[in-house]
């Protein structure tokens, strides 16, 4: 099958590192003879306007569809920036009713799609990931509706409310995640803002609804839906979280005191949280989580605000071209 590549970039994510990833692909895209075209965001939100600029071009997949791209080529979205770069797109699709494949190369500063799929976070080595794969994979990801402002769209990594929503707004706002992003220490402004939030972030009630079940905590210090198990650039804080499986988790982490909290992150640390008596987690296909107390809310890196929330959860699917190295032997 033959494939004309739209790369779409967004050279800001990773704070600018995204440019040079950019670049090595388009070397290694003239260098094996390729078909391509790239689109380059400028600003915040670019993505929408690019991706309802193509969607008449984008090839939809189905296991039939090898043969018909035998005499024309299949056209494929790639993304070169951030998991928030890639939120924006499949969110696009979702909101235009699209079910279409789309690529993916990590430029970003945290990456934990990528690293929750499978998926290289080495440029060279996702290309070939991408390069080689001859059908898309399915990714179960989440769907979510908040009722009090009306919004919905869809989940690759993780919602959060809390703690790690905190740590979003603050790290985003700040010029040293720049600073340490250009010495690929992205991951670092992360652990900085985590310090500084923990002593921040107050405790909350939360409702939360599933299987069948309603249960309260009063004193919820970080409530994570996730699809995988990393948030922050690599902290695994569900590490049975998967994917492929056709389910959602949830994480939430009561706060009786300080002392308690720095012992669940000495834990977080020896990746040994899950015995924590404070970590809670659940597992189900359907969530609803009730926030009436404002608090920074997160949706795949990207802030949502400070604010109250009531939103359900429910699993859906997007198929991400790649050849999952764990899979294939
Ligand atoms: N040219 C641009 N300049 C500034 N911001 C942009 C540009 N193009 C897109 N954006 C915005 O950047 C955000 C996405 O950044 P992204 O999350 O991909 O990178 P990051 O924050 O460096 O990575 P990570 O989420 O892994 O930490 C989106 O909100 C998107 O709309």
């Amino acid at each position: 099958m033959n494939f004309h590549y739209h790369i779409l970039i967004n050279p800001a994510a990773g704070s600018g590192n995204a440019e040079k990833t950019a670049e090595k692909i388009i070397q290694l895209l003239d260098e094996g003879d390729y078909t391509y075209t790239p689109y380059y965001t400028e600003g915040p939100g670019d993505e929408k306007e690019i991706v309802d600029r193509l969607t008449n071009l984008l090839s939809p997949w189905s296991e039939t569809c090898e043969k018909d791209h035998i005499d024309n080529s299949f056209h494929l979205l790639v993304v070169i920036g951030g998991d928030g770069t890639l939120h924006q797109v499949v969110n696009e699709f979702f909101a235009l009713g699209l079910q279409l494949p789309v690529s993916y190369i990590p430029a970003g500063s945290g990456n934990d799609f990528a690293r929750g799929i499978g998926l290289s976070r080495e440029p060279e080595k996702a290309f070939e990931q991408i390069t080689s794969a001859l059908k898309p994979q399915p990714i179960n990801v989440f769907h979510y509706e908040e009722k009090i402002r009306e919004e919905q769209g869809v989940i690759l990594n993780n919602v959060g409310i809390g703690l790690d929503a905190l740590i979003v707004a603050t790290t985003n706002a700040s010029t040293s995640k720049k600073v340490l992003n250009k010495y690929h220490l992205g991951s670092a402004s992360y652990a900085l803002y985590l310090v500084k939030a923990i002593f921040t972030q107050k405790t909350f009630p939360i409702l939360v609804e599933l299987n069948g079940q309603t249960l309260s905590f009063e004193r919820t210090f970080l409530c994570t839906t996730t699809n995988i198990p990393y948030f922050g650039g690599g902290i695994a804080i569900a590490p049975m979280a998967d994917p492929k499986k056709e389910t959602i988790d949830l994480v939430v982490v009561e706060k009786p005191n300080l002392l308690a909290i720095l012992r669940f992150l000495i834990q977080l640390v020896r990746k040994k949280h899950t015995e924590n008596k404070h970590y809670k987690h659940f597992t189900s296909s359907k969530i609803r989580i009730v926030s009436v107390v404002p608090q920074h809310g997160q949706a795949d890196g990207e802030d949502m605000g400070e604010r109250s929330f009531d939103m359900n959860f429910s699993t859906a699917t997007q198929y991400i071209w790649y050849a999952d190295k764990r899979t294939e032997k």
